[in-house]
């Protein structure tokens, strides 16, 4: 069987996008939006025109119904996607400042995918999977995720597939201590580490980036700076990307586009910096356009942000 196939799984979210900046107490109206880390990434692929599925929980509710749909027109595949009744659909509202930076307020108590046990991962499922990435999002909505997660990875290993992760550390999910503890069981089994600056700086602490990666066997550490672009130490080497000049007026987002896009540029055989560059490029373009997921381009226009093609609009 070809393995084409990126796997990932996750939370959905419906995310209420301000219409106005300024503290979300004085907000009145916000658009009806989807979101969900490992969702934003899975749109960020097969946007991208990557085959992906993405294994989730949802309710039996009108919420649900919408992510159903949209993630479906999205041309996701949703083998692994089952309705449970009697879970209502996770729900995020978010604050934006003027400077499009972000504030996340959870109403996730009861979502779907706890439901989601250990058995209902199964080695076949990873037969046609060409890369398997996950994130610390998934790992932090409940505590039988890790297991669930480990059991993958496990699976991942013995089959030789690749595995990407993102620690996408939310404190308003669980501590810091409870974060690390799962990281640190992760770390053995990953390939490509995709992380922000200041969430490595907060799990590793002190320990350099280069024993950090040689003790975890990690053959890519990638990190994202926002504004400030990337870098990644690959093969005993730094490569620094700069940014895009963008005039941002959402950002979240940004960190999954950009994982979606490094991994587009892996599997298109793209060198260290054709996928800095490349993933920049993305991470910049979703900061342009307000919702989570709105601002993902395709390849096309990932084209013609570079300027390696031009557009004929009209
Ligand atoms: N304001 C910005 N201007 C230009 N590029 C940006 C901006 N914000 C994010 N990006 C791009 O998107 C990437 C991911 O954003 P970042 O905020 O660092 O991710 P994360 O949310 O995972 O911490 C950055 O490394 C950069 O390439
Ligand atoms: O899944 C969540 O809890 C939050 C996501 O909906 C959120 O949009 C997100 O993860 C964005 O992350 P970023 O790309 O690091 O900004």
């Amino acid at each position: 069987m070809e393995r084409n196939y990126i796997f990932t799984l996750g939370d959905a979210l419906i995310t209420f996008n301000p219409v106005a900046t300024g503290p979300l107490r004085y907000v009145d109206s916000f658009e009806r939006k989807l979101g969900g880390a490992e969702l934003n990434f899975a749109i960020g692929c097969a946007r991208l025109g990557l085959p992906v599925k993405w294994m989730s929980r949802l309710g039996g509710d009108e919420f649900s119904k919408y992510i159903y749909n949209t993630v479906r027109g999205e041309g996701i595949n949703m083998e692994y996607v089952k309705h449970v009744s009697g879970y209502p659909t996770s729900l995020n509202f978010k604050e934006i400042l003027e400077n499009g930076s972000g504030k996340t307020f959870y109403y996730r108590y009861q979502s779907p995918i706890l439901t989601m046990t250990e058995e209902d991962i199964d080695e076949s499922m990873f037969d046609d999977i060409a890369y398997v990435h996950l994130t610390g999002v998934f790992l932090a909505i409940a505590p039988q995720n890790l297991q669930i997660g480990l059991s993958i990875l496990r699976i991942a290993k013995a089959k030789g597939i690749p595995v990407s992760f993102d620690p996408n550390i939310r404190l308003k999910l669980w501590t810091l201590e409870q974060a690390r503890a799962a990281y640190f069981e992760i770390f053995p089994y990953v390939d490509i580490l995709l992380t922000g600056l200041d969430e490595i700086e907060m799990i590793i602490d002190t320990m350099p980036f280069e024993q950090f990666v040689a003790q975890y066997n990690i053959s890519e550490l990638v990190i994202k700076d926002g504004a400030n672009g990337s870098k990644a130490y690959v093969d005993g080497h730094w490569h620094n990307a700069e940014p895009f000049l963008v005039k941002p007026v959402d950002t979240v987002g940004a960190g999954d586009g950009y994982d979606a896009a490094y991994i587009f540029g892996l599997m298109n055989g793209y060198d260290v910096a054709e996928r800095l560059r490349f993933a920049n490029a993305v991470g910049a373009m979703v900061t342009t356009v307000k919702g989570d997921n709105e601002g993902l381009p395709e390849y096309t226009d990932v084209e013609v942000f570079l300027g390696q093609k031009t557009l004929v609009e009209r």
